[in-house]
């Protein structure tokens, strides 16, 4: 009944005997009551006619009085809202790019979305490096450093051009160059201040977007996500959402919608530590975590995690310029996509989802009409053969052996508490009877991202440094039990899909590794049955990506079934 709108109450004792109830000045659609509820349809032509109300014989009611508010004359289910749309930096990374985002928004006038941000463009990398100029440039030319100018320029360029007040940011600009002057008085910068610094990012790019679409009369509402109940682990810089987060969060986004309709604007990426109390991030690319974890807490139909980028791909584009979108992934596989490596979505996103089972579609902001990917909790698996080819470089690669294994309970227990007590996580792991193989976690260094490029060396020194002493430390803990072997510069190469298949995917992907002359150091197919991982030498990774996507997208897989490997497998990009 799209012309209706639904009131509900409770009929006061007094009127309990009431035979029936008598409905005054209305139209009606539909009635329920029971001896002490109502529940009534009302034509949307009464909304206009003063205060409804409902008499029964004894005792007149008042249900409601007619307010302005257009949220008091909206029906129960419209007042819902339906989805949450998150657009990352590269979404939001102008004022143009955050007008074509809000048009994107309104071209679904039936949705009611909350919103979640990431900080404009690049603008996490240029405050982190700030921080890292400000340990050892001196108070005195904290002003002057490149990156604090670039952020000043680009928020406040992005406020002038969208037609919306400098002051929205300009205490966050003062806060922040504050903040880098305490940096360069203590000469450190340690992991919670470093979530300080980088939460302005979120905090600006969210105001200015909030005050842009009242701007142009769309009401809207900016939230810090730390104020509004997103309770993490104290963990700064990778924090872990707690289960309280999501009553709090529905609580406060459902209680002000339906009090006043204004679409809610929030950070992504932040927290807030339950014991510090200060501010946390979710690690590198959170916001994807936050718009999945608010999904969860309103129950919302769908997420979608908008892009630049037609949605999940074959493989990595910048790997391999002929990747080709995935129409459909269950969550497992998308995790599992994640977490070896895809820097589409963040490694911990699909667990709210998949926890609320609530389906996520990945977009392109830049080429909306593009389908993207739709992630659920199943999908017919009978033609899937391979997903997506992932890649996951540098990782370190560790060779356990010990004669006294063989036969022997409690070795590999002993082995794990090594990493158990240094606080080290383990990728991939395989082992014989006397030998353990396995892969350490490389995501301890803060951001791949920071790492690949070379100008920000100090940075990275200090990150290799610091992981160079983990892994010292290590193998000094493993060598007290068995011969170890650390071999460094290796690559993970993940084959996400139907592992039901999983000797048609092996025997095609050894192929494609021997004729491209690639030996394969370690293997192992993950208990979740969607992943298998190889692992070979850095130096050789990209061409076996490029070679493996050529071989399972770009070549009549059904031969291969009848007749064995294709014969053309290599490729160059
Ligand atoms: N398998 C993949 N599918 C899609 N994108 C990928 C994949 N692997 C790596 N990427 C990279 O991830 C980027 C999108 O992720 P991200 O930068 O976090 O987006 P945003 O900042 O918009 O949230 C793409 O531009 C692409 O370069
Ligand atoms: N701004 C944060 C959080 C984030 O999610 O960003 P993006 O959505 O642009 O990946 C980061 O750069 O990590």
């Amino acid at each position: 009944m799209a012309n209706t709108m639904q009131f509900c109450g409770v009929i006061p004792k007094q009127s309990l005997h009431c035979p029936t109830l008598s409905w005054q000045r209305l139209e009606f659609g539909a009635c329920v009551s029971s001896s002490s509820r109502f529940c009534i349809s009302v034509k949307r032509s009464c909304r206009d006619r003063g205060g409804l109300r409902v008499s029964c014989e004894g005792a007149r009611i008042d249900v409601i009085e007619r307010k302005e508010s257009e949220s008091q004359v909206l029906g129960e289910n419209e007042k819902q809202l339906t989805c949450v749309m998150k657009f990352g930096g590269s979404s939001v990374s102008s004022a143009e790019r955050m007008r074509e985002v809000a048009e994107l928004i309104l071209s679904f006038p039936y949705e009611r979305p909350v919103i979640v941000l990431s900080a404009m463009g690049k603008t996490t990398n240029k405050l982190l490096l700030a921080g890292e100029t400000a340990v050892s440039c001196g108070v005195t030319n904290v002003s002057c450093i490149d990156e604090l100018s670039f952020i000043q320029e680009l928020h406040h360029r992005t406020a002038d051009e969208l037609g919306v007040e400098r002051s929205i940011i300009e205490y966050h600009l003062e806060q922040l160059e504050q903040l880098l002057k305490g940096i360069a008085m203590m000469k450190e910068l340690t992991p919670r201040t470093r979530d300080y610094l980088v939460s302005f990012g979120e905090c600006m790019s969210t105001r200015l977007f909030a005050a842009y679409l009242n701007k142009i009369g769309v009401k809207a509402r900016q939230y810090d996500a730390f104020d509004i109940g997103f309770i993490t682990t104290d963990d700064f810089t990778n924090a872990d959402i707690l289960e309280a987060t999501y009553p709090a969060v529905a609580k406060r986004l459902h209680g002000d919608w339906i009090s006043d309709l204004a679409i809610p604007i929030v950070t992504g990426f932040l927290g807030k530590g339950w014991r510090s109390c200060a501010i946390t991030t979710l690690g590198r690319g959170g916001s994807d975590l936050t718009a999945t974890t608010i999904g969860k807490a309103l129950g919302l139909r769908e997420i979608q995690v908008w892009k630049d980028v037609d949605g999940v791909l074959t493989c990595d584009p910048n790997i391999y310029q002929r990747a080709e979108p995935v129409p459909y992934l269950t969550f497992d596989e998308a995790a599992e996509l994640a977490y070896f490596g895809a820097q589409v979505l963040h490694p911990q996103s699909m667990r709210p989802a998949r926890e609320g089972d609530i389906p996520v579609r990945v977009k392109n902001s830049y080429n909306p009409n593009a389908p993207g990917t739709l992630i659920t909790r199943s999908r017919d698996m009978t033609k899937a053969v391979l997903t997506s080819i992932v890649l996951k470089r540098n990782v370190t690669m560790l060779d356990i052996v010990s004669t006294r294994m063989l036969g022997q309970f409690g070795f590999l227990a002993k082995v794990f508490s090594i990493f158990e007590d240094l606080g080290i996580s383990v990728d991939v792991v395989a082992t014989s009877e006397v030998s353990i193989s396995l892969t350490l976690d490389p995501s301890k260094l803060w951001s791949r991202e920071l790492i690949q490029q070379a100008s920000y060396l100090q940075l990275i020194l200090s990150l290799v440094t610091s992981f160079k002493q983990e892994l010292d430390h290590v193998v000094e803990e493993l060598e007290k039990i068995a011969v170890v072997n650390l071999l460094q510069h290796r690559s993970i190469i993940s084959l996400i899909g139907n592992v039901q298949r999983s000797s048609l995917i092996l025997e095609k992907a050894f192929h494609v590794l021997r004729r491209n002359g690639v030996n394969v150091q370690m293997i192992s197919q993950g208990a979740s049955k969607v992943n298998i991982s190889l692992i070979v030498n850095d130096s050789e990774s990209e061409q076996c990506v490029r070679a493996l996507h050529a071989a399972f997208f770009e070549s009549d897989l059904s031969n291969l079934d009848a007749e064995g490997s294709p014969e053309n497998t290599s490729a160059s990009d």
